[in-house]
């Protein structure tokens, strides 16, 4: 079983007397064991989700099952174990929320504690996974950013969580610091099979994962796969010098809707907050789509 099934996902806030539709029927799928990352512009609706899939928040319709458990019929009891069992959370500049006076080791205990007794030797193995083997005597005013966000991702760990999420996590580090952080991310994946989804906007981040979705308008607009050797081969041969690592693909919903691309919309002259009309016909195992001739170009 897939370890995340969105299907037709609305969120709606409710503010003053006005509703925000935060998600618009989102379907997304996403494996056990898959390392990927989610984009789309400001307000896009990319931190509902990830809210929704951390438990903080609850989606108003459509069916989301994460690791088995179903989102929308969890009683506040069961919603609580799910938040301490199935998910870690990792925020940006998370490490900056941690006690500065504590050590990189006091800091990953404590949340163990809470749980009931001290594991030392658990908090030591997981500083050693993020590579603060080192540095666990330090305390944290002694770390770097990079390293204080190791310890959050350490703490995120500390139940072997097998969904780890990651809101902006290389949002405020350097880039050579935010490429470490994703190799920690890897290795966590690899060793734990942790399954990991990060929200971000940094390019170089998501040219390194193999599937990025793209949001747009709270619904799953496309989806881009990180080329395979065989696929940069074949461009090389027909001449065709691919700078991009990977290939987008236009998501069509169960319903048959798709999102044309903005920027399409644009040189075609459609959208644009008017409605328009196109032809759909296909050609040759092709989809084509065709843009409404204007019925008076000369009034234009
Ligand atoms: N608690 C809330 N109450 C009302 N509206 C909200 C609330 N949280 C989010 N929204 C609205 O929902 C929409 C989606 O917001 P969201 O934070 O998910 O976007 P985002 O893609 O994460 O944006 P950013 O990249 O800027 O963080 C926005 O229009 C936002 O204003």
């Amino acid at each position: 079983m897939s370890m995340i099934i969105c299907e037709s996902v609305v969120k709606i806030y409710k503010a003053h007397d006005l509703e925000v539709f935060a998600l618009q029927g989102l379907d997304l799928t996403i494996e056990k064991g898959e390392l990927m990352a989610i984009i789309g512009s400001s307000g896009s609706g990319k931190s509902t989700l990830l809210n929704l899939l951390g438990g903080l928040e609850r989606p108003s319709a459509g069916s989301l099952l994460v690791d088995g458990n179903n989102l929308l019929r969890m009683t506040e009891k069961q919603l609580k174990m799910y938040k301490r069992l199935t998910v870690g959370f990792v925020w940006q500049n998370q490490g900056r929320n941690l006690i500065p006076y504590l050590t990189a080791q006091e800091n990953v205990e404590i949340p163990m504690l809470l749980q009931g007794r001290k594991k030392s030797q658990k908090a030591r193995q997981l500083l050693e996974m993020v590579g603060l083997g080192h540095r666990l005597k330090n305390r944290l005013n002694q770390l770097s950013g990079g390293e204080q966000q190791r310890v959050a991702i350490a703490i995120a760990l500390a139940n072997e969580p097998p969904l780890l999420l990651a809101d902006e996590p290389t949002g405020s580090v350097d880039s050579k610091t935010g490429d470490q952080l994703l190799n920690v991310f890897r290795e966590i994946n690899e060793t734990l099979n942790t399954t990991i989804v990060i929200v971000t906007h940094d390019t170089e981040l998501t040219k390194k994962v193999d599937r990025v979705v793209n949001i747009r308008d709270g619904k799953i607009s496309s989806e881009m796969f990180r080329m395979q050797p065989h696929e940069l081969e074949e461009l090389m041969m027909q001449g065709i010098q691919e700078e991009n690592t990977h290939l987008e693909y236009t998501v069509v919903d169960r319903t048959g809707r798709l999102q044309i691309p903005e920027e399409l919309l644009h040189t075609l002259n459609l959208g644009d907050n008017k409605q328009s009309r196109v032809q759909v016909v296909e050609e040759d195992g092709q989809l084509i789509i065709k843009p409404q001739p204007s019925l008076n170009p000369t009034k234009k």
